[in-house]
């Protein structure tokens, strides 16, 4: 009786809970900017982050906690401390900076093979889409060879941060994954 009562009670209060959602990607990718963007929805001026900022932002009546990390190379080892109960990891990535892509690549696989990170699903924002030449979310797709991440749910949105174009569908497609893990969660 005890167990019905309080898995109604963490039904019924669970969505005031906050959804947990971890930035990272290299530095100077577009993560601090993306978060102001979600969270006061204008562009701020930033400075490389050194740690981390969270904010709140809701989206689709979901209020999320949204961590930002710092992406300089003597930061990623910090990121795993960060991990623990992500709904959801964004991967920033500077769609204009083909150079480090590899880097890029090889950073996002490492994240990946975080155990804590098992039931979380991924979202890849190329970002930085108004400079010309920028690779296309097709293309950052095939470099970072995301068809080969299989055990998680992962999904690839073409975004400029500055206008803010393609983070709304960003975010739809965490929180639609969010309901769904809820859904099975509490069926
Ligand atoms: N053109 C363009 N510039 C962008 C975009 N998003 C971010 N920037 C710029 O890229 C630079 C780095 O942005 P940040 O948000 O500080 O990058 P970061 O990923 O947080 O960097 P670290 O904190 O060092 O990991 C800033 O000058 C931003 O204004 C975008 O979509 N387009
Ligand atoms: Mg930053």
């Amino acid at each position: 009786m005890g167990l019905l009562v309080s898995k109604l009670w963490q039904t019924l209060f669970h969505s005031r809970e906050d959804v947990k959602i971890v930035i990272v990607g290299l530095n100077n990718a577009g993560k601090t900017t993306i978060l102001y963007k979600l969270h006061l929805g204008q562009v701020v001026m930033t400075q490389p982050t050194i740690g981390s900022n969270v904010e709140e932002v809701v989206h689709n009546k979901i209020r999320f906690q949204v961590w930002d990390l710092g992406g300089q190379e003597n930061l990623r080892a910090t990121w795993t401390t960060y991990f623990t109960s992500a709904a959801a990891i964004v991967f920033v990535v500077d769609s204009n900076d083909q150079e480090n892509m590899v880097v890029a690549k090889m950073e996002l696989f490492n994240v990946l093979l975080n155990d804590t990170l098992k039931k979380s699903c991924l979202l890849v924002f190329a970002n930085k889409q108004d400079i010309q030449g920028a690779r296309t979310a097709g293309q950052i797709c095939e470099d970072l060879n995301l068809h080969s991440v299989r055990d998680h749910d992962w999904h690839i949105q073409a975004c400029c941060a500055l206008s803010g174009e393609g983070l709304k569908e960003g975010m739809d497609w965490i929180a639609a994954r969010v309901l769904a893990m809820q859904s099975k969660h509490y069926r």
